[in-house]
Parts: C-alpha cells; structure tokens; sequence
C-alpha cells in the first residue's frame, strides 16, 4: 500500500511523521520534496500495491491551489517512476464547528466540500456545480472513512476547504447553515482531492482540531495540542490503510 500524505505546513509533515519507528527519509521529485515513512517490513519507495504501509509525506503548502499543485506533482511522479500510489491523504490541523467539534477532536472527512467556490448572487452564495463547471464535493470511501474513524475515534462529517479562514461569528453561522453536516473548515482538502481524483486515486481526509470556527483569536489555536492529536492518529491509521484494499472495498 502506497501512500501519499500531503499537510500544509512543515509542523503538520513531521506530525505525521512521529507516528512511525524510522526517521523519515527525503528524497526530490521535479517540484516537491518528499519524506517516506514505512511500517516495519514494508518494502522500499520503489514498490507499489496491497502490501505493508509505506507513505511519502509531503509539506503542499497553504491553500487549495498549492495542495493541488503539489499533490499533482508528487503523483505525476510517483506515476511516471512506476510506482502509483494507492491513497492520498490530505492530513492537518483545522478549525472545528462549536460544539460538535471541539478542540482537541480528531475528524475524518466523509465528504471534502469546497464552500467558497462559486459566485455571490443577490440571492446569496451559488456554488460552481449550481453554475454549470465543475464539482464541489469529493467523496472518500465510505468503508475507508469507517474504518479509519473506528481505529482513531474520530468524528465523521463533512469538511470544508475555504480560501479565507473564518474570522467572525456571521461567517462561521453562514457556512453552517449552508452545510450543516460540517465539522471542520480548512484549507487544503478540496485541492487534495481534485488532484487525486485527475490520477483515480481515493483520498481520504483527517484534520485535528486546533481552533473553533469563529472570532479570529489566534493566540487561542491550540496547535501543539492538535498536532499530538495528529500524531496518535496516525500511529492507529497506518495499520488501517494497511490492510485496505481500494479495489475490493469502495463502499
Ligand atoms: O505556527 C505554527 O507553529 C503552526 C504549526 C502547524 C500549523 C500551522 C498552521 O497555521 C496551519 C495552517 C493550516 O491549518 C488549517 N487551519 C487551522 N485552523 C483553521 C481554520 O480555523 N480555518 C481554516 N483553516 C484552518 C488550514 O488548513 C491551514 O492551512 C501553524
């Protein structure tokens, strides 16, 4: 099993990365730079398929379009060098809906919204789909979420990608409204996903929870609090996307 994780941030990468034995080891493709972790056991970056745990960490930078262009990247070559990957997971901190993810929770994705895509309108937000272009929405597969979320005790609900972080409370109270299955709100996932999606990889999306979704407080993020919460679901993930198999279980 072959798997890319892509974060925003550096601090989010080497999160994920505390969850294996082994230092991470780097290695350069045209465009990004990528640390491989493996379980013990697992064969080296140049094989691919069902077998033991083997990931390629890579920091995509903040936003949609970086994610995208990055994962893009980091799948086009692992493409062209022979060895697909299997799974992309976009992985991170994000911003939790109060109260039903508080900070500290860990939140699988079970579907990957973009919620500022599309246009304003007198009669308020309408999204891309709405206007003729596009998808708004990914969906990872269900039998992946499930598992992953029973091994990890995270929530399951939607996340959002925004471009612009939530500041005030009419914001956070309007995106509910509009999606009222959402836990979380970042900004990367919906790249991730549309990246994936052009290779007909499945992704998959986990976000600990720094900060609520709301007035801009900063210095609040507990963001040494959420990338523990990273570390630990990782440790109980990588087992679990060990031994599932995309071609047998999409649902
Ligand atoms: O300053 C640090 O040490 C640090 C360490 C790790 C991560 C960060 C980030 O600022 C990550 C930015 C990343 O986090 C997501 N995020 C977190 N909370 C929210 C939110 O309320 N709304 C939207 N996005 C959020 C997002 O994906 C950013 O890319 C700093």
């Amino acid at each position: 099993m072959r798997v890319l994780v892509a974060t925003a941030v550096p601090a989010e990468r080497d999160a994920v990365a505390a969850a294996f034995p082994a230092p991470a080891r780097e290695r350069v493709a045209p465009g990004v730079v990528l640390r491989s972790v493996a379980l013990p056991g697992a064969p080296g970056p140049a094989r691919s398929g069902d077998g033991p745990f083997a990931a390629d960490l890579l920091a995509a930078g903040v936003g949609p379009a970086a994610a995208a262009a990055s994962a893009g990247a980091a799948l086009a070559a692992a493409s062209l060098g022979g060895a697909p990957y299997d799974l992309v997971v976009c992985a991170g901190i994000g911003g939790g809906f109060p109260p039903d993810a508080p900070v500290g929770s860990l939140v699988v994705a079970d579907r990957i919204t973009a919620a500022d895509l599309g246009a304003e309108t007198a009669d308020g937000f309408v999204p891309v789909t709405e206007l003729g272009f596009g998808v708004v929405t990914h969906v990872p597969p269900a039998s992946l979420v499930r598992e992953a979320a029973a091994a990890t005790g995270a929530l399951t609900g939607a996340v959002l990608t925004v471009s612009t972080v939530t500041g005030s409370a009419g914001r956070a109270a309007e995106l509910r409204r509009r999606h009222p299955e959402a836990l979380v709100e970042a900004m990367e996932g919906f790249g991730v996903a549309e990246a994936a999606a052009a290779h007909g990889v499945p992704v998959l999306e986990v976000r600990a929870v720094s900060n609520p979704v709301g007035p801009r407080d900063r210095a609040a993020w507990r963001i040494g609090e959420a990338l523990a919460v990273l570390t630990g679901a990782f440790g109980k993930l990588a087992p679990v996307l060990e031994s599932w198999n995309r071609h047998d279980r999409t649902h």
